[in-house]
């Protein structure tokens, strides 16, 4: 029987919901009648009403979210601040900093929580395997492969790092040392052969020179040489891929199908490279780099690591090694060509430990006694750090402050950047002065919980000895055989964001052969 009131008939093109009522109606075996007239709702209407309670609802959750944190009023809807993090720079984060100790910001629907002040970004490291873990960018797992030990977390990740220590020994240094300095005067030779009256952007030489030294330090001579040149230059197309966000789908021609194209080509000769350690170290080979020195581990604790763990977690070394040992090491050598009473002071001191010998490799106990040089190091690592933040994820709601818990599910970063500019513990924060780490009991020294250049907590820098180390070496080593001149230009001091911080022109140096008196 058919209804008897009067309320109009609502169709699916008056209003999919009136619709929906009508089908609905259509089912009852008895009849209901609306008292009121169902009001008609046109498509747009509805739509309308719906964008705009998602939008209420994402202003609602930003502000419950944030509390009282300092961040924007309203989020952009939609995206947050999604276009501001695709072009990163120090001087956006600088504002979000001065913020304050804490506040918020969010990409997408993902709220972050930045930490600025030492005592938040020390307890956001500590937090790890409890409240929190390291959340590497979502490109990551598909390009570095799910099962890399870079995506442990907590207890597990604990043992696994303890079993890699033991090729970051000061035995297993020692030999790297050796390694590191024959391919450094290799490519000083090839810098100065190539070095012209014009300065030249010593970017793509110096990432070259550090995956030589990583590969050889890791893998020995079992890459071969040509194989350096086409791992170092497919590697570039994974930093490249490393970005907060990238096309979801890993289509020919998008960066992360590029990336996972050139881990292919790493993996090969990784793989490769640890057979070859196995099958040399078992029949009793001298061990010669960081792969030979896990197989003397294994052999001696009869356990076995494949092949394939054994060349990924090479590979893990060398994308968190690439760029920031890169972006240290061309910021040391500017420092030092901007400061030349520093770097006579450097060469001064290498003069002297090396017993006016230049021409042999520099031990790691002469290196250790290199005082200066290591205030250097030290210094040009603080002034840029080549890591600005480190972003966490909250698995669990995590109390950061007595008045804030930070929502599960959230991103929580720790901003290296503030604890190593504070002026209360670094005077004059601007300055490169390697003396403020000669006394021991200045605030410098006195302070090392601000020194945060390699993070801290389970997940701090594993190869932070090594990378100290090797830009000793290296500029310890330049001082001695070269002169360079930095050909500073109004952006040398700009710095530009490509995972790790450069300086924003590329570094223009100028390369000659050092007349020694
Ligand atoms: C100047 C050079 C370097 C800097 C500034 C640097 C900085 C950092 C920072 C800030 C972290 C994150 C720490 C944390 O979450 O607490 C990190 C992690 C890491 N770094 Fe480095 N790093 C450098 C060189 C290297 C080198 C040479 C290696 C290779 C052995 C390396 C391997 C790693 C690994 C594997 C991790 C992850 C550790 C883990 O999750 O347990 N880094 N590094």
């Amino acid at each position: 029987m058919a209804s008897s009131h009067s309320a109009p008939v609502p169709t699916a093109e008056s209003s999919p919901l009136a619709f929906f009522f009508d089908q609905f109606h259509a089912q009852l075996p008895f009849q209901l009648t609306f008292p009121p007239a169902l009001p008609t709702l046109n498509v747009w209407t509805s739509l309308a009403i719906v964008v705009l309670s998602l939008l209420v609802l994402e202003q609602t959750v930003w502000r419950v979210k944030r509390k009282f944190l300092p961040g924007d009023k309203w989020t952009i809807p939609v995206i947050g601040q999604f276009v501001n993090s695709l072009h990163p720079s120090l001087e956006n984060y600088q504002k979000q900093w001065a913020r304050g100790p804490l506040s918020a910001t969010s990409v997408f629907n993902m709220f972050i929580v930045i930490a600025s002040a030492n005592e938040f970004v020390r307890k956001i490291f500590n937090s790890s395997g409890t409240y929190t873990e390291p959340m590497l960018v979502a490109a990551a797992r598909p390009i570095l492969e799910h099962d890399n030990w870079v995506f442990l977390n907590g207890k597990v990740h604990i043992d696994y790092r303890r079993m890699l220590n033991q090729f970051f020994t000061r035995k297993s240094l020692s030999m790297y040392l050796a390694t590191q300095d024959i391919i450094a005067r290799d490519h000083f030779k090839m810098w100065l052969a190539d070095s012209t009256d014009e300065a030249k952007e010593v970017m793509i030489p110096m990432r070259f020179f550090n995956m030589a030294t990583s590969l050889r330090v890791f893998c020995g001579s079992y890459v071969p040489d040509d194989v350096v040149r086409l791992i170092s230059d497919k590697y570039f197309l994974i930093t490249k891929a490393m970005e907060l966000v990238n096309f979801p789908l890993h289509l020919p021609g998008t960066k992360v199908y590029n990336a996972i194209q050139a881990r292919k080509v790493a993996m090969k000769y990784l793989l490769e490279a640890a057979t070859a350690s196995k099958a040399n170290m078992r029949a009793g080979g001298e061990p010669n780099c960081l792969m030979d020195e896990w197989c003397k581990v294994m052999f001696a604790q009869d356990r076995e690591y494949s092949d394939k763990e054994m060349a990924q977690v090479v590979l893990s070394f060398l994308f968190a090694s690439q760029d920031a040992m890169t972006s240290g090491l061309i910021y040391a050598f500017q420092h030092l060509a901007d400061h030349p009473e520093v770097l006579a002071k450097v060469r001064e001191e290498q003069e002297r430990i090396r017993g006016g010998d230049v021409d042999r490799a520099i031990t790691l106990e002469e290196l250790d006694s290199c005082t200066y040089l290591r205030a250097t190091v030290k210094e040009s690592l603080r002034l840029k750090p080549p890591v600005l933040m480190v972003p966490y994820k909250v698995t669990e709601a995590f109390p950061i402050s007595p008045t804030y818990t930070v929502p599960a599910g959230s991103m929580v970063i720790p901003s290296l950047y503030p604890s190593l500019h504070d002026p209360e513990v670094y005077p004059e924060p601007k300055k490169f002065l390697p003396e403020r780490w000669l006394d021991p009991k200045g605030t410098a020294e006195q302070n090392p919980k601000n020194y945060l250049v390699f993070g801290a907590g389970a997940h701090r820098c594993i190869g932070y000895e090594y990378a100290l180390m090797h830009i000793a070496m290296v500029v310890g080593t330049a001082s001695v055989l070269m002169d360079w001149q930095h050909v500073a230009t109004p952006q040398s001091e700009k710095v530009q964001i490509i995972a790790t911080i450069f300086p924003k022109d590329g570094c223009l140096l100028r390369w000659s052969p050092r007349q020694r008196k």
